[in-house]
């Protein structure tokens, strides 16, 4: 489209008066919703916009400018003759929307105000504690209030004057425009009152009327031509509009209307907002009808919650952090430490087979065939002893009493020689070091050599008897073979095996 130009937000009036101008000229910028108006609505559609714009503006600094629209001077007019009628309801010289709807909220101040009028239009008047404008003051039960607004409805309509609907004051966030019937109704009031007065109530009553602005046009922005057309004569025509003012031409009048609108919508988004503010929100939109619920404290609470919550969180991440740099230098100070027991582990470990191997060399030169000799105590039915000597070296002198002198003695050589009072301890003693060798790989055999007797199975398993005291070499062998087993586990896994033969008259037998 040849006549549309970009749409953008207007910094000032002279800005917006510049470009309406251009505008004019032969472009057309606008919101899309308007558009489809004809050429000599372009300049219209411009100064609305610049109105808009400069008022969006000047709605950030969230106090508002003196209100000027013709709907607020309705509503100052219609406040003051309310406080003239039934005395100071605690309204500003310029009240809001909503403090107005709130003085109004319980019908007290209607029901008063219409009973001074018309005595006795409403019968019942059911009082409240405030009727003054307080936001802290929890209001009445709809139940107690909302009687006073019906009967006054019925009263206003018994009289023919314009009434609103009860809703109307029940709203928490206000529209624009949306206590126009209230206005309207009230102003009506007191035309009827001036009328009783001065002309005894002869005559035609006439009141005012706020101009009647379609809220569909104003909100449905994407509303066709031909329905911005139908709703502008509608506003214009004298039929149906009950108006004394003068009618002025479409296009200023449709500028005038958006204004107005305009400034109400942004006097009351100032009012919601500096409500919420002053009041911390203490009506919430999720408790509708309760003044003091206690969502804006537990909301208060949680961001209180979140901000420790937050602290907590930045100080476990440092904590974590300075944990982290000492774990990681601790690390490194143990994998030093290891470093350092590795290589004296393999230095023990070199040092350990290097003992190992002169240990069994030691045995090698000890000799591999040792030969013990155990002297077996004598029992009470044999004759004296014949042992003459036992030398530490291994020596061993016998004597046969019944042989000449010179040859009752006979000498014998053995690796070490135990006498008759030595233990099993003491005979196993010698012969444990050949034990560890079997542990590092070496064949090591013992056995015991001797007549009928003599002592033999006493000393490879231990008394006749099957006491566990005394035990004899295989067990202490065993014993010893086990424990090696444990301690060198983590090293070297062992397997033992027992193989049990007999010998007898030469024969093998196997059990
Ligand atoms: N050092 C000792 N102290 C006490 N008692 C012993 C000792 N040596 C042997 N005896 C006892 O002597 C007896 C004979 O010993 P033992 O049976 O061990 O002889 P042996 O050589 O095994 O005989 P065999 O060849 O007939 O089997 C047993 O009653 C045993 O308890």
């Amino acid at each position: 489209m040849g006549d549309v130009c970009r749409a953008e937000p207007f910094r000032d009036n002279r800005v917006a008066s510049r470009k309406a101008e251009e505008a004019g000229r032969g472009g057309v910028y606008s919101p899309e919703s308007l558009i489809h108006l004809k050429r000599p609505s372009v300049s219209v559609v411009c100064r609305v916009h610049a109105a808009i714009c400069n008022l969006i503006t000047s709605s950030h600094r969230l106090i508002s400018p003196p209100p000027t629209s013709s709907a607020a001077l309705r509503r100052f007019q219609a406040a003051a003759w309310l406080e003239s009628m039934v005395g100071p309801l605690g309204l500003s010289s310029q009240p809001s929307e909503m403090e107005f709807v709130s003085c109004l909220r319980n019908g007290l101040v209607l029901c008063n105000l219409i009973n001074k009028i018309q005595p006795g239009a409403v019968h019942k008047v059911i009082s409240n504690q405030s009727s003054r404008l307080n936001f802290e003051i929890q209001p009445p039960p709809a139940y107690q209030y909302f009687e006073n607004i019906r009967n006054f409805l019925v009263a206003v309509e018994d009289l023919n004057l314009p009434a609103f609907e009860a809703s109307d004051l029940e709203r928490d966030t206000l529209e624009s425009g949306s206590t126009t019937k209230i206005v309207d109704c009230i102003l009506s009031l007191k035309s009827f009152h001036e009328w009783k007065m001065y002309n005894g109530g002869i005559g035609p009553c006439k009141f005012v009327k706020s101009p009647a602005i379609s809220n569909k046009f104003y909100m449905h922005t994407t509303s066709s031509k031909s329905d911005i057309c139908r709703s502008l004569n509608m506003v214009t025509d004298p039929k149906k509009q009950e108006t004394t003012h003068e009618t002025p031409n479409s296009e200023d009048l449709l500028i005038r209307m958006l204004s107005e609108q305009v400034f109400d919508f942004k006097e009351n988004i100032d009012h919601n907002i500096m409500h919420a503010v002053l009041n911390g929100i203490s009506r919430c939109r999720w408790c509708h009808g309760k003044v003091h619920c206690n969502h804006w404290q537990i909301v208060k609470a949680h961001e209180k919650e979140l901000g420790d919550l937050k602290t907590m969180l930045s100080r476990a991440k440092n904590d974590i952090l300075s944990l982290q740099c000492q774990l990681q230098s601790d690390l490194m100070q143990l994998g030093s430490q290891i470093q350092g027991l590795s290589v004296a582990a393999l230095g023990y470990s070199k040092a350990m087979k290097e003992n190992r191997d002169l240990y069994n060399l030691l045995q090698d030169l000890k000799g591999n065939i040792r030969v013990y000799c155990r002297i077996r105590p004598s029992s009470n039915t044999e004759a004296k002893s014949a042992i003459d000597l036992i030398g530490d070296d291994g020596s061993l002198v016998i004597m046969n009493p019944l042989k000449m002198k010179g040859d009752s003695r006979k000498a014998f050589q053995f690796n070490k020689v135990f006498g008759s009072t030595a233990t099993q301890e003491e005979v196993y003693r010698d012969t444990q070091s050949l034990i560890r060798s079997v542990m590092d790989g070496y064949n090591v055999c013992i056995f015991a050599y001797g007549q009928t007797g003599s002592g033999k199975t006493h000393t490879m398993f231990g008394p006749s008897n099957g006491s566990s005291k005394d035990l004899g070499i295989n067990y202490l062998a065993l014993n010893d073979l086990f424990e090696i087993s444990c301690i060198r586990n983590d090293v070297i896994k062992y397997e033992v095996h027992v193989q049990m033969v007999e010998i007898y008259n030469d024969q093998l037998l196997c059990p």
